[in-house]
């Protein structure tokens, strides 16, 4: 899946701008950036949500549409809303309905992706009467319960305790699918990709391999990132 020539604009306001991005076929993908680089809208560019003003996304080398990539790609956004009158299953498996799945293939799906988050002895609960940890998982299994081949978690961890971040990870590291995980901070998150992407100011200023981010950096901002990358590494050591 490619970003091609994508410029994004909200008002005069350039977002994204003359972005190309090839995304790995396989594995984690850490999407890096400070706060307003453009990350969100980058995940809703791929995920359908909205449509580039220039450029194109493509998948498999053809130009595809918002329609085509809410078929493929599942987003987890950044806030998770408890849903009032249902609980975990029943939300989860209304987020699968919503996504094309029959009643029964929704409930099958939610159960399924509830045991993936680990949260099974919570299904009966009111989403709102879960720790914010929790609530994230169940916005995960909205994203595993539907049928897609990418997956997109935007800040996934922001906010959480070390203890929370620690579980929300080893739930990630479980799963099977390619996912690309923003953040603009490193902390645990680092340990659980391959490659990593820096976007800044709406262009991407590094795209490689986790270990040559490490390593050297590219530009005094990615160099300060990776600097603080390593001491998160290894103050965990
Ligand atoms: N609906 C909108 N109207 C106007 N500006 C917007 C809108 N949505 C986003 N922006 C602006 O676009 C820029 C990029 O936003 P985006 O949410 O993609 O960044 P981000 O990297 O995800 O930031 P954060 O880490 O804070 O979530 C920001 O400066 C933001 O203020």
């Amino acid at each position: 899946m490619t970003l091609h020539s994508v410029t994004f604009q909200r008002g005069r306001r350039v977002i994204l701008d003359d972005l190309t991005w090839s995304l790995p076929a396989t594995g984690r993908t850490l999407l890096l950036g400070r706060n307003g680089a453009g990350k969100t809208t980058t995940l809703r560019l791929l995920s359908g949500a909205i449509a580039p003003k220039r450029g194109t996304v493509k998948i498999d080398g053809h130009d595809a549409g918002p329609k085509e990539l809410r078929r493929r790609v599942a987003m987890m956004p950044q806030h998770i809303s408890s849903m009032p009158r249902l609980n975990v299953v029943e939300q989860v498996a209304f987020a699968a309905w919503l996504s094309g799945r029959s009643e029964s293939s929704a409930r099958s799906a939610a159960v399924k992706a509830i045991a993936q988050v680990d949260l099974s002895e919570k299904g009966q609960m009111d989403p709102a009467r879960l720790s914010g940890g929790e609530l994230r998982r169940v916005g995960l299994a909205e994203a595993l319960a539907r049928p897609s081949e990418l997956l997109l978690l935007d800040e996934p961890t922001a906010g959480l305790d070390p203890t929370q971040r620690a579980r929300f990870r080893d739930v990630v590291l479980s799963l099977d699918r390619p996912t690309v995980i923003s953040t603009h901070q490193l902390d645990d998150v680092d340990q659980l990709v391959a490659s990593v992407v820096v976007l800044d100011g709406g262009r991407i200023v590094f795209d490689g391999p986790v270990d040559d981010f490490l390593r050297r950096g590219q530009g005094p901002d990615v160099a300060r990132m990776a600097e603080s990358a390593f001491t998160s590494l290894t103050s965990t050591l």
